[in-house]
């Protein structure tokens, strides 16, 4: 490995920024810019981003990320594309301009929909096909709202006029000049509209969710021929080789390549994911099946489950109670006492995900007494993200596989005392790797592999090293006691409906 060896460009946009950083083929970063953007919430449980200030902030990050490695004197061989999931946005193609703010993953405002549906008897349909639920997590009833509900759109949809995309689609698109409407298998699989067990669009889907097939990208693998970028956007005509969505991205960065292997990822979400080979496993406790990563044409699949609510708690911890200006300061404020006296706090701030499913909760605070200060409230919302995980493998255990050991990521992974008190509580050993950005570093190696750069995945799981790791240290009683707290407060949680 040379000075003059070129270097891979991840994109990676996430749900609270955008950001690009240029890794060697040793999985080094030698630049990186990021940008956070504004959330927007018009209502309860209502989450949109503009999907222009997603492309102003993506391609402003790009740009500089490409400037510093040219002033290092590194060549750019490949780009590699990573993006919040779900996420959906419409445009039109004759201009390129959204015609709605993108509607988020996390936003709840089609639940009445997706109830109606369940009601009608059409759950079964789409968890066989898909994996997924109805849920309004996933992106057929957002696209279908937009439609819906912006002036005219039906019609422009019936004329052509418009495309439809997550999030990596309409950056390509954006990318390529318009040049390219493509998605990869794993966003794909996302979407409640992509047969998995076939690899290609389902159109009783698209009929049930009213969704026109024509509106919907070409999906190829995760390393394929995504298109280049027009030249004038990044200074050079840039080939895009690698995308996957975000938490399929970390499984990558992470070398979650042997079935049995998990990783979650703590960012604005949580999200784990169990790798489970080249055959389908379906779950019996409401986790997700999904593409784990599609390469050669060969699905290797995945059993997720999804946290709605992880870093965006702590984000509320600070901006919504002001408890701390910099999400980084809840560590001290939680370590500060030694437990939360009894406090719990259920972040159903947009409903619960896995393995619960309720669009309609809403998040609560318990336990209170006047003993419960700032301290206990900022550590019960680092241990929510801890219980909601062993919710996961508890019901992953109850599916009859077993987690032996969890490599995190993502920006909680930063907190030593949710590390420990995580492997604590689900009893596990728990790893962070030395390369913490392993969503952006997975864009970038199915980039390599996309650009011939990596050979196969043994020259990716070559470069994954643990930094730290933590082993469990609580007593069985107290991790009892915890634990019956955490579900009397979900039970509470659940039974309140807000008015
Ligand atoms: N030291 C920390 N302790 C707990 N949470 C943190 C810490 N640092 C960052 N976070 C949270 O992690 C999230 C950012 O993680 P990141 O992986 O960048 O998210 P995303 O990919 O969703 O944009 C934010 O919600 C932030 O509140
Ligand atoms: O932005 P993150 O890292 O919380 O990830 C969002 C997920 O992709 C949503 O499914």
């Amino acid at each position: 490995m040379t000075a003059s060896d070129p270097v891979l460009l991840a994109i990676d946009q996430g749900t609270s920024s955008s950001r690009a950083i240029a890794f060697t083929l040793a999985g080094e970063a030698i630049a990186s810019d990021q940008q956070a953007f504004k959330q927007i919430y018009p209502q309860s449980g209502w989450v949109e981003h503009d999907a222009e200030v997603i492309w102003a902030t993506t391609l402003s990050t790009a740009r500089n990320t490409v400037s510093a490695c040219r002033a290092k004197g590194r060549a750019i061989a490949a780009i590699g594309l990573t993006n919040q999931r779900e996420t959906t946005v419409v445009w039109d193609r004759r201009t390129g301009a959204p015609i709605h703010n993108a509607i988020v993953w996390q936003d709840r405002r089609t639940a009445d929909v997706c109830r109606a549906l369940t009601e009608a008897g059409h759950e079964a349909e789409v968890i066989e096909k898909t994996g997924l639920r109805l849920d309004p997590y996933f992106s057929a009833t957002k696209l279908a709202w937009i439609l819906d509900h912006v002036a005219g759109a039906r019609q422009a949809a019936a004329a052509g006029h418009l495309l439809a995309g997550t999030i990596d689609t309409f950056l390509i698109w954006r990318l390529t000049g318009g040049a390219r409407h493509v998605t990869d298998a794993t966003n794909a699989s996302r979407t409640a509209l992509y047969d998995m067990r076939h690899g290609r669009w389902d159109a009783g889907l698209c009929a049930l969710f009213n969704v026109p097939m024509a509106m919907l990208p070409e999906v190829l693998d995760c390393a394929a021929d995504f298109g280049t970028t027009e030249p004038g956007l990044l200074g050079e005509a840039l080939p895009i080789r690698g995308v996957a969505g975000d938490q399929q991205a970390a499984t990558i960065g992470q070398a979650v390549f042997q079935p049995g292997d998990v990783k979650s990822t703590y960012g604005t979400g949580a999200f784990l994911i169990q790798n489970t080979g080249t055959e389908l496993v379906r779950s019996s406790n409401r986790l997700l099946s999904t593409i784990a990563y599609q390469l050669d044409g060969q699905v290797t699949y995945g059993l997720e489950g999804s946290i709605l609510s992880a870093g965006s708690t702590i984000q509320w911890l600070r901006d919504g109670l002001g408890l701390f200006s910099k999400s980084s300061e809840v560590e001290a404020l939680a370590a500060s006492v030694t437990d939360t006296g009894g406090v719990y706090l259920v972040p159903a701030f947009t409903g619960l995900g896995a393995p619960w499913w309720d669009p309609d909760a809403r998040g609560s605070l318990v336990g209170l007494s006047r003993a419960s200060g700032r301290a206990e409230i900022a550590r019960a919302g680092l241990d929510s993200a801890v219980y909601q995980t062993r919710d996961l493998l508890d019901a992953m255990a109850a599916d009859g596989i077993a987690c032996g050991r969890l490599k995190v990521d993502g920006g909680m992974a930063d907190n030593a005392l949710f590390l420990q008190r995580l492997s604590d509580v689900l009893d596990v050993e728990v790893v962070r790797p030395v390369l913490t950005e392993t969503t952006a570093f997975g864009a970038a190696c199915l980039a390599g592999l996309g650009s011939g750069l990596f050979q196969s995945l043994d020259d990716i799981a070559a470069l994954w090293k643990p930094s730290v790791t933590c082993h469990p240290k609580m007593d069985t009683a107290a991790r009892t006691r915890d634990l019956s707290g955490w579900k009397s407060a979900v039970e509470a949680t659940r039974a309140f409906r807000p008015i």
